[in-house]
Formats: C-alpha cells, structure tokens, sequence
C-alpha cells in the first residue's frame, strides 16, 4: 500500500533550485535509505516531504494531500527528526520525549494512559531509562540524538522521516537503530532515513534512494543499485563492493579520477 506520494517536487532556496521535479513513492512498511553526497539535497526533500518548506509539486499521505491537513493531523501521521540536534529548553528526558505526544491530545490536556505508555516504550526503545530524569543539555550527542529518536518514536506516526539519524551514534547505537527501523517497517510503519553510512544502508535498507544534484538518480534494493560503477559516478569514490550472508560490503578504497556527478534518469519513484 502507498503510503506517501511526492510527485514534480521542487524546492528553491534563495532562489537557487535545491529539488528539481522529484517524484517518490513509500509503501506501508519499508524501511528506506535515502543516500547522496554533501549537499545533494536529502535534507531538502526530507524537510519538503515533512511539510517544512514551501514546495513546487504535491505530496501525499495515505492519500490525503499534505497541504490539505491541519498541523496536528500531519504530526499524527509525520514524524520527522531533524539534522540539527538542538534543544531549546533545559528539560529532562522524559519531558523532551513527551513533547512527541503533543499532536495526539487537545492544548493543555493531561498526559493520558496512551500517552505514557508510548513515552515508555521510546524510552526502552532507545535504551534511555537510566537517563529519564537527566537534562537535555547536558548530555553527549549521541545521547542527545537518541532523545531526539525517542521523541520522534514516541509519536507513533506511520511514517518516521530521519535526517542522517545514526551521526554521532557508536557502531552499537547504530546497529540498534537500524534494527528498530527495521522493527517499525516490520510493525507496518514506513520509515526513510538520510544516511552517510552505506554500510548501514545496504545491508538494512529495503530499498535506497539516491539523491544527487537535487534529483533521484537511481532507486531500488540494496543489491541492484550499489555497484562500484554507481559510487563512483556519485560520490567520486572507488569502492571494493562484496557480499556475505548479511547482504552487501562496502569498502571505500580511495577517490576515482571520475568527477563526482551522476546522470539523472527519468523515473526512479
Ligand atoms: N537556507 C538555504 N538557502 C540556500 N541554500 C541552501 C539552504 N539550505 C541548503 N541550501 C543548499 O541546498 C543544497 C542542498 O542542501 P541539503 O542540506 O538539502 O543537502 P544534503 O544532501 O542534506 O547535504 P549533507 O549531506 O551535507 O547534509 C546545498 O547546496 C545547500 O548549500
């Protein structure tokens, strides 16, 4: 089933063309990598998908457009965790991950039953008990973007947007994030992640995306679309690829003498 539908969006900032005519489809339950170089523009198209940025072209949720649902109604079904990890306020964990909860009850309404039951389960989620009671600003960053996911989780949307969500995470937070997605997409939820990892992307991703020069360059599993060929027309990287029973093995070995551009192809939603 679809779940979310973008088609021709086009994003500019400061009158400079960011996104050109993306079209994108996520089904009910995958769990996508959305991959490119610095500046590519994913977290352009995440914060365009997410309702953050005025747009060319529509997208759409379950079938409704995104323009067409109230702010609330979106962060029901829209759960989005920025680049940027910053907290406003000196709150404790907790407090920061029962801000996600706000979407699901009137303004100044008590916390209900539902309400702490998901704040719960993102705490265990995220393996973040033993911090509930610390403040937001003092901690590491890696513990900080596992709030900032808690947060994101505990606002059990259908679909979770994560711009570059495993920075900053030690290779075991990352693994363990990767498995939560994989659980969400798993449970029905859609989950579309930036990342630099590509490891992590080829081996838990259902599907990547890749995203350069503002457009889709190629899509698809893991396996057909990260050859050697594509990181080097891409990232400017040459790159040993094998594959063991986990899936694909990607090791950057040094730059390629190819420049760092890839050719757009016609349909890649
Ligand atoms: N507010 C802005 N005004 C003008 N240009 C912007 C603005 N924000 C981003 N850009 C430009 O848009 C392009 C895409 O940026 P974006 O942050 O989406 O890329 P990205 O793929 O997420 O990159 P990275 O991997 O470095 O995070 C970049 O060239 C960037 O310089």
């Amino acid at each position: 089933m679809t779940l979310l539908e973008a088609r021709a969006l086009s994003v500019a900032l400061d009158g400079r063309p960011v996104l050109d005519r993306v079209d994108l489809t996520l089904k009910a339950g995958e769990f996508v990598g959305l991959i490119g170089p610095n500046g590519a523009g994913k977290s352009t198209l995440l914060r365009a998908l997410a309702g953050l940025l005025p747009t060319g072209g529509t997208v759409a949720v379950a079938g409704t457009l995104l323009d067409r649902l109230s702010a609330p109604a979106r962060a029901q079904r829209i759960a989005y965790v920025a680049q940027a990890r910053e907290v406003a306020w000196s709150l404790a964990v907790e407090a920061v991950v029962g801000l996600g909860r706000l979407p699901h009850r009137p303004a100044f309404a008590p916390e209900t039953r539902d309400d702490r039951a998901a704040i719960e389960a993102a705490l265990t989620t995220m393996t973040l008990q033993s911090l509930r009671g610390h403040r937001v600003d003092r901690l590491s960053g890696g513990e900080l973007a596992r709030v900032l996911i808690a947060r994101a989780l505990a606002q059990d949307a259908r679909l979770l947007l994560a711009d570059e969500p495993a920075a900053g995470l030690d290779p075991a937070h990352q693994i363990a994030l990767m498995n939560v997605f994989r659980r969400l997409a798993g449970a029905g939820r859609t989950v579309l992640a930036s990342l630099h990892d590509l490891n992590l992307a080829a081996r838990w991703c259902d599907r990547v995306i890749v995203l350069a020069g503002g457009r889709i360059v190629a899509a698809g599993a893991p396996e057909a679309v990260l050859s050697a060929g594509l990181l080097a027309s891409v990232y400017g990287i040459e790159a040993h690829v094998d594959r063991d029973p986990g899936g694909l093995l990607l090791v950057p070995t040094g730059l390629s003498d190819r420049s760092a551009t890839a050719t757009p192809s016609e349909d890649w939603s």
